[in-house]
């Protein structure tokens, strides 16, 4: 699977020039201010507009090269496009609106795959009703849905949970989630808000006046503190995969293994319990010991770097960290760019970066330096979305 884009575009007052490939399934988020050109480029990536100039390949098959005066319209592409609102047809059910598109599209779901899709996005108790009597999240999922019955090659999703409400965007996240982890359907995601694209994204494109400004895995784009402008209001940090190892229900924490590294983290419930409370089975209590992938995002001004492990602190989370960079900002602090663990000498390491803003005069006073092996000390994490505490 891959999505190959190499254009330039003149729409008004933007000048789109993007280049990148998207080689690996997964969600790819195309992040950046409003108006740098994320609209634009997948509509040129679904055929709704055609670029001035350059290619578009879609699993290598070009489906626009000015060159050759190439440009597939938007149904020959096997692109499927969720937009901010549903779009559905208002007469007609949900069932009907489901198989409109699939029975119209050139190379639909197979028959027996559109019951596993139908019930991955829980839409099966909704077939017989109209679009009216649907939420704003129903609706979402059946657009969604739609656009799986297409059988597309790439979905493009503009916005899809902008026009909902916290409430509702919780409740679809789990079916992007399961889309991207159960079909493995290369996803490009448009997306304002950064705490979506650290919850789903493993790819991320930086958008900035029409230009590709950084292109990477959520992992590192995330930890790069330069990019923190661009990324508004999320706090700087960064985000690092982790799984979820046990619960101590009596203790009230939760273990997580990150990179060989245990964090501890206030009791979570697993997510699970939330979809299973919505279909009537009760689970009250997180099920001990069950693993989960998660990610955590920390903030930088919620970690401090100690040269040797701290003695009697409350801190639970205290991990061998090396120092990468040393970035100044503004004129009183640094950033700490730290990979985790002591490497062993000669080895390089691979481990997930995490920053650290500190004091300019913390950094002299401790004489920080790169290669330096010290201790990241954290004081809270934010997992599933909330702000944790860790040494409560
Ligand atoms: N058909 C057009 N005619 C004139 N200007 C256009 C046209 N299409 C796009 N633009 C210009 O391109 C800019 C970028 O639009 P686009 O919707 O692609 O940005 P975006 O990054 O998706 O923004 P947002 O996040 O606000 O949706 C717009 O602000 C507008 O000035």
């Amino acid at each position: 699977m891959s999505l190959k884009i190499d254009i330039r575009h003149q729409a008004g007052n933007l000048d789109l020039q993007a280049q990148f490939t998207v080689e690996q399934p997964g969600i790819t988020a195309l992040f950046g201010p409003s108006g740098s050109g994320k609209t634009t480029l997948i509509n040129a990536i679904a055929g709704l507009i055609q670029p001035d100039n350059g290619t578009i390949a879609i699993n290598d098959s070009t489906v626009f090269d000015k060159g050759t005066k190439t440009h597939l319209p938007p149904r020959k592409r096997r692109v499927g496009y969720v937009f901010q609102d549903a779009r559905l047809f208002p007469h007609l059910t949900v069932r009907k609106n489901l198989f409109f598109a699939h029975r119209r599209a050139t190379n639909p779901l197979p028959d027996n795959e559109v019951d596993a899709v139908i019930s991955m996005l829980g839409i099966g108790n909704l077939l017989s009703r109209r679009p009216a009597k649907l939420s704003g999240g129903e609706r979402q999922r059946v657009s969604l849905g739609r656009a799986l019955l297409g059988n597309p090659d790439i979905l493009l999703l503009d916005e899809p949970l902008s026009a909902l409400d916290q409430a509702r965007k919780e409740e679809i996240l789990p079916y992007l989630e399961a889309l991207r982890d159960q079909r493995r359907l290369p996803i490009l995601y448009v997306s304002h808000s950064i705490d979506e694209v650290a919850r789903l994204a493993d790819h991320i494109v930086v958008m900035e006046n029409g230009r590709v400004r950084a292109n990477g895995s959520v992992f590192d784009i995330l930890a790069r503190t330069d990019l923190a402008p661009l990324t508004g209001q999320f706090d700087a940090g960064a985000v690092i995969p982790a799984t979820v190892t046990g619960h101590d229900i009596a203790g009230g924490i939760t273990y997580l293994g990150c990179a060989g590294h245990q964090l501890i983290v206030p009791l979570l419930a697993p997510p699970a319990s939330k979809r299973e409370q919505r279909t009537g089975q009760d689970q009250a209590q997180p099920s001990p010991n069950t693993p989960r992938q998660t990610r955590l995002h920390i903030r930088a001004r919620d970690v401090m770097i100690a040269k040797s492990i701290p003695d009697a602190i409350s801190a639970n989370n205290v991990l061998p960290s090396t120092i990468m960079a040393l970035t100044p900002v503004g004129s009183g602090s640094v950033d700490v760019a730290l990979r985790l663990g002591h490497a062993s000498t000669g080895k390089t390491l691979t481990t997930p970066l995490i920053q650290a803003r500190i004091t300019t005069w913390s950094a002299q006073r401790l004489s920080l330096a790169v290669g330096q092996q010290v201790y990241a000390v954290i004081k809270s994490v934010m997992v599933d979305g909330k702000l944790r505490d860790t040494d409560a």
